[in-house]
């Protein structure tokens, strides 16, 4: 039996175009309603077809769903949330899929009180935004980190469980505060690092223009491809999980510090020893297949 009959999608960029394909290719009895704030994105979505209505503001595509999944920045959710508060069925799961949870959760739980908030985070994407970016295989194999607030039935927290593992994705639940702290190490610190590399080899192409384009090579043209992630879903990720990106980035910076020390000293061990770990930490992500070095990752389209 289906988790869910009816679901919206508020939100049709990367992420919310993701979920429809993916609920489409792998429940497609289930009537999916979209909506989303920029008229051209809900005509391109009319135009892929992928939803079976789109409607023309937020409370109109929820009116009738069992499953609400926000899929707009996190700086939106809590406006979002209110927006759809007064048409939104009292049996009706809400849940978001947010890089950051614990400002999300909080949001969500003061606009809709009444309703069974499950606040999730597929931990899959791309460095690309809008409708045309989406496809149905995001989620395969990827995590999908659910982050119940206290006194959620744990009836919804199934339901929610059991939709994600659905669309392919493999299910973990943590408090929303435990997600962002893990979150701000894994994916958050090295998108600001990301940022701030491509930003400061940008300034000094004012000196060496040509040179930074044309030996891009290895490290650098990697650190590009994550410099090109959405400013605004980021901007809102770095506002939202302020605490725990701050307090990594002191981590971080003494690291640095400790690692300028021994480049300066001559420490060769040093060196030797942390670049010895780091790859130990590679090469156990590749063995477990949660690189992104697969065939099919982010290249797939449907
Ligand atoms: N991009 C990625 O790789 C991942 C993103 N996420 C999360 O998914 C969410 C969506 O991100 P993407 O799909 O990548 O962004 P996107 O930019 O591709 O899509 C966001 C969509 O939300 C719409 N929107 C913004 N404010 C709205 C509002 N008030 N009402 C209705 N629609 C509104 C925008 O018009 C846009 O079409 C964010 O919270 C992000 O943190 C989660 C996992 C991965
Ligand atoms: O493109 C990449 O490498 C990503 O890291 C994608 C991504 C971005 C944000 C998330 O919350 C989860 C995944």
């Amino acid at each position: 039996m289906l988790p869910f009959s009816r679901v919206a999608i508020i939100g049709l960029g990367l992420i919310g175009s993701s979920v429809a394909r993916a609920v489409r290719q792998h429940m497609p009895t289930v009537r999916l309603t979209g909506h989303d704030a920029d008229p051209q994105v809900r005509g391109v979505a009319d135009r892929l077809q992928l939803c079976d209505d789109i409607a023309d503001s937020a409370g109109a595509a929820v009116t009738d769903a069992d499953l609400v999944i926000l899929c707009v920045p996190v700086g939106a959710v809590g406006a979002v949330a209110s927006e759809i508060a007064d048409d939104l069925p009292a049996d009706a799961i809400v849940s978001d899929v947010g890089s950051s949870k614990a400002s999300v959760a909080a949001a969500l739980s003061a606009a809709l009180p009444n309703n069974q908030i499950v606040p999730a985070h597929p931990v899959a994407g791309t460095e690309n935004s809008g409708p045309e970016a989406g496809f149905s295989t995001l989620f395969h194999g990827r995590w999908c980190i659910l982050t119940p607030v206290e006194g959620t039935d744990p009836t919804a927290v199934a339901r929610v469980q059991a939709f994600w593992r659905a669309l392919g994705a493999e299910v973990e639940t943590m408090t929303p505060e435990h997600h962002d702290l893990v979150l701000a190490v894994t994916s958050h610190l090295p998108h600001l690092i990301a940022y701030t590399i491509v930003g400061t080899a940008s300034d000094l192409e004012q000196v060496t223009r040509s040179e930074v384009i044309k030996f891009s090579a290895g490290g650098f043209r990697d650190f590009t491809r994550i410099a090109a992630s959405d400013p605004t879903m980021w901007r809102d990720v770095f506002l939202a999980n302020k605490d725990a990106v701050l307090e990594m980035l002191q981590r971080f910076t003494e690291d640095l510090t400790a690692l300028q020390r021994a480049i300066r000293w001559g420490d060769g061990d040093a060196l030797f020893d942390l670049f010895t770990r780091t790859r130990a930490v590679r090469r156990s992500i590749v063995e477990q297949g949660q690189d992104d070095a697969r065939p099919d990752f982010g290249r797939a389209h449907d």
